[in-house]
């Protein structure tokens, strides 16, 4: 069963278009890698794809349900966001570990909830792996902008531990900012979710995809420039053509590299 469903999707903005014609369907269980050159639309697509953009061509579906014809409050409790400008719920006056506490309750606000011990210890392991270990209490309104991407990407992927998953996770760039110890946890994080439906990864690296993706998207000019099975798709063929450098791919122990063809 499809997860998200786009037919001939475009956005435009100020009279300009940022993603066009774009045909792209997530099926249960897959995972999907998002790449292409700076500008070629990525974070666009995910806008539509977490509802927060409604589409100016074409129709998606997420979750089975078409954008523009449902609730969308509804139907955004069921996908997790995590982004540079998906960052949008957090409420400014929480701790940081409440932010990630409440992820899996789906709630905005700990007030007038307890957390068990495990769940504390959870939530602490979590933003430790991702470098937010000494923030933890923290007011979230305090942030800098990276530091609260962060704690927002920790709230998703701690829902996406539990039962309490949202279907569809979508994740912008999560390893960004991050060391490499940090995004060698996150992989490990990333995983170990068990319970989404269907993920989506942006990434510039490929070195930042986890060996569980199964499904990439290649876009250029803010149109599809490949689309496919990852072992098809992340070739040094279809990549040097995407960006326009003559590149190599490796795959070692499901793990990916990138360098430049000599
Ligand atoms: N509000 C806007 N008005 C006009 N153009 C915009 C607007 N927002 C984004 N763009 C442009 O749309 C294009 C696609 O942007 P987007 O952020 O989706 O690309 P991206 O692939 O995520 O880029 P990057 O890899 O650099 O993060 C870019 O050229 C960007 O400058």
């Amino acid at each position: 069963m499809s997860v998200l469903r786009l037919r001939g999707v475009g956005l435009r903005r100020d009279g300009r278009v940022l993603v066009g014609g774009v045909d792209w369907e997530v099926e249960e269980g897959q995972r999907w890698a998002l790449l292409g050159p700076n500008g070629a639309g990525k974070t666009s697509l995910l806008e539509v794809a977490s509802t927060y953009e409604l589409p100016s061509d074409g129709v998606a579906d997420v979750l089975g349900a078409r954008v523009g014809r449902v609730d969308l409050r509804e139907l955004r409790r069921r996908v997790g966001v995590a982004g540079p400008t998906l960052t949008r719920r957090l409420r400014p006056e929480s701790t940081v570990l409440e932010a990630v506490l409440t992820g899996p309750r789906a709630t905005l606000t700990a007030w007038g909830q307890s957390f068990d011990e495990a769940e504390v210890a959870a939530a602490r392991g979590l933003l430790t792996d991702l470098g937010l270990g000494g923030l933890a209490e923290r007011r979230v309104g305090t942030l800098s902008d990276g530091e609260r991407q962060r704690t927002q990407l920790a709230r998703v992927l701690r829902a996406g531990e539990t039962a309490a998953s949202p279907e569809l996770v979508l994740l912008d760039e999560p390893a960004a900012g991050l060391d490499v110890g940090g995004r060698e946890l996150l992989l490990d994080r990333l995983e170990r979710l068990v319970a989404p439906r269907a993920l989506v990864l942006v990434s510039h690296h490929l070195e930042e995809l986890p060996p569980s993706v199964t499904h990439a998207l290649i876009l250029r000019d803010g149109g599809v420039h490949a689309c496919g099975p990852v072992d098809e798709v992340l070739t040094g063929l279809v990549l040097s053509d995407a960006f326009g450098v003559p590149l190599e791919v490796r795959r070692e122990q499901g793990r990916w590299h990138a360098r430049r063809a000599d």
